[in-house]
């Protein structure tokens, strides 16, 4: 009896750690080991790095302070990319040395500043695409006090229209409007995508029901090859054009 008090919360948690684990593909089962709960990136990050990167001269310092203010007053109903998104997409954009970021999705600027802390240093530009009236009021009003204008072209209206104007090559994408128009999108930007230029669908983690369509249109691709990553709980499908 005293052993089966003591058996019995065990099982209880073991049953409750791995009610997440998902029966994998290939690779071995995780053992009960495994299976115990490793924190996140995201908690991670939280604990040992700050919210935004440390500046590297006055001109950051002012775009970084413009992030936080935004982070703290204004993410709010956005739809904002988390910090730890805008950390690996920055990190990502600058190694490619990309010259021509798209972005679908502005909302009021917040990933585009990250954006722009990379491309400082590589010396390219964003195009941005928003068509909510009022975000785009709110970024141009962020993209101002962060001094960004000269780094990027906002792109007003219905993104299905206005993608069809952009010339190529194009460095990185992000995808991060309404997720029923990722496989048109990714069909329109594909062919200005230069090889070995990135393609990142954002929320492929937390809204991976409304992806199922993009996910089998990158898989079916020849050309393309690609990675699922939680920098924050929201995920990234990072898909590299091969060919
Ligand atoms: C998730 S939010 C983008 C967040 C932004 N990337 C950030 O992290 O700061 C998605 C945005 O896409 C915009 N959007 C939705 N459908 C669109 C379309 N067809 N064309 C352009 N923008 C669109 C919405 O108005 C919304 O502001």
């Amino acid at each position: 009896m005293k052993q089966l008090t003591r058996i019995i919360p065990l099982i209880v948690a073991l049953v409750a750690t791995n009610s997440h684990v998902v029966t994998p593909l290939h690779g071995d089962e995780p053992s009960p080991q495994q299976a115990k709960r490793f924190p996140t990136a995201e908690e991670l990050s939280r604990q040992i790095l700050p919210m935004h990167p440390k500046p590297r001269d006055a001109t950051e310092t002012r775009m970084i302070a413009v992030m936080d203010d935004m982070q703290a007053n204004q993410a709010q109903g956005m739809g904002n990319i988390l910090p730890e998104d805008g950390r690996l997409m920055r990190m990502l954009v600058e190694s490619l040395g990309a010259k021509h970021v798209v972005e679908l999705g502005t909302s009021n600027g917040y990933s585009a500043i990250w954006f722009c802390l990379a491309l400082r240093s590589t010396g390219g530009k964003l195009t941005t695409h928003e068509l909510d009236p009022e975000r785009i009021k709110l970024a141009k009003a962020n993209f101002s006090k962060a001094g960004v204008n000269d780094l990027l072209t906002l792109v007003e209206g219905d993104a299905h229209e206005t993608i069809k104007r952009l010339d190529g090559p194009i460095d990185f994408v992000l995808l991060d409007a309404e997720k029923e128009g990722f496989v048109d999108y990714l069909n329109q930007l594909l062919p200005k995508v230069r090889v070995g230029g990135l393609i990142i669908a954002h929320d492929s983690s937390g809204q991976a029901d409304q992806l199922t369509d993009y996910f089998k249109a990158i898989v079916a691709s020849e050309s393309l090859e690609t990675v699922l990553v939680d920098a924050s709980k929201w995920g990234m499908c990072i898909t590299r054009k091969m060919r």
